[in-house]
């Protein structure tokens, strides 16, 4: 029987098979990217949370590598361990179990402040319902970060009007959260996540809370600032719409990586 492709694996999400061009190479967890072309390693990771006396596993021994300088889709129904993922790349939350390394960092082994410390550096968030300071204007949010990672108030300025023209907001520096629309206030966050040059953004479901029409525009700016900055983004998602380009899917099925796929 003919070995079924990479994207025949993927089944019942038909759309990716119709949508993605593809090298039609499975990559494999044991054949994912070399450690040295990849920013962070999940090893053998397990998580669990427990509510009550009920205990569940939401990530499996989890094993994979992200490619550095690439977006990485995170893909998978609803529940099936997506942002646990994600809050563990983001040194937001600790595995049980195992080891996830970022930049050579075991980062279940940093004390809090330490964590603290690597996120600022390290990693930018982009959440779905974009976490902007109301009572800051879009220059300000942007600035805010830029505050906390100790730039001086002139280059602070400079930084966060590069970033927000390059993602169109130009016209639009002043106005605080309330006064934009949604995608607005998605491109301060991208903004905001660019600014600080970190090494990774983690995107949680970006544009969950965004019409179609809007989706389409912000995939598609993430998407130009990833070519253009060459930055690590790795994006959750349960919208195979979303998945655009070039990069890497992993999809995650109860809490297990079952299927890698390169993307081109
Ligand atoms: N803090 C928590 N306490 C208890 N259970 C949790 C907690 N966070 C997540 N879970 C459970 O862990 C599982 C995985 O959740 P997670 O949010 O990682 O999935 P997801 O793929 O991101 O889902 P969605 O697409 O709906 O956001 C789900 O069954 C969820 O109910």
């Amino acid at each position: 029987m003919p070995r079924k492709t990479s994207l025949e694996k993927i089944g019942p999400y038909s759309p990716v098979r119709e949508r993605i061009s593809r090298t039609g190479q499975d990559v494999g967890l044991a054949e994912t990217p070399n450690p040295e072309e990849c920013i962070a390693e999940f090893s053998g990771v397990s998580k669990s949370y427990t509510t009550g006396r009920v205990q569940f596993q939401a990530l499996r021994n989890i094993s994979c590598r992200i490619p550095k300088g690439q977006t990485s889709y995170i893909f998978g129904p609803s529940g099936s361990g997506k942002t646990t993922f994600l809050n563990l790349l983001g040194v937001i939350d600790r595995a049980d179990n195992g080891s996830v390394t970022i930049l050579g960092t075991r980062v279940g082994d940093l004390s809090d402040s330490a964590a603290a410390d690597f996120r600022l550096r390290h990693i930018g968030y982009i959440f779905q319902n974009f976490n902007l300071i109301p009572v800051l204007n879009a220059l300000e949010n942007v600035e805010y970060i830029l505050l906390r990672r100790g730039l001086s108030p002139r280059d602070r300025r400079e930084r966060a009007e590069k970033y927000l023209h390059a993602v169109g907001l130009k016209d639009f520096l002043q106005r605080r959260p309330g006064e934009l629309s949604g995608g607005q206030r998605q491109r301060v966050a991208i903004a905001r996540a660019l600014a600080g040059e970190p090494s990774i953004i983690v995107a949680d479901e970006p544009t969950a809370n965004l019409d179609s029409r809007t989706t389409g525009e912000i995939v598609d700016l993430m998407q130009r600032m990833q070519d253009e900055m060459k930055t690590t983004f790795v994006l959750c998602t349960h919208d195979i719409d979303l998945i655009n380009g070039s990069g890497s899917l992993l999809r995650i099925v109860d809490g297990q990586i079952d299927h890698t796929e390169r993307l081109s």
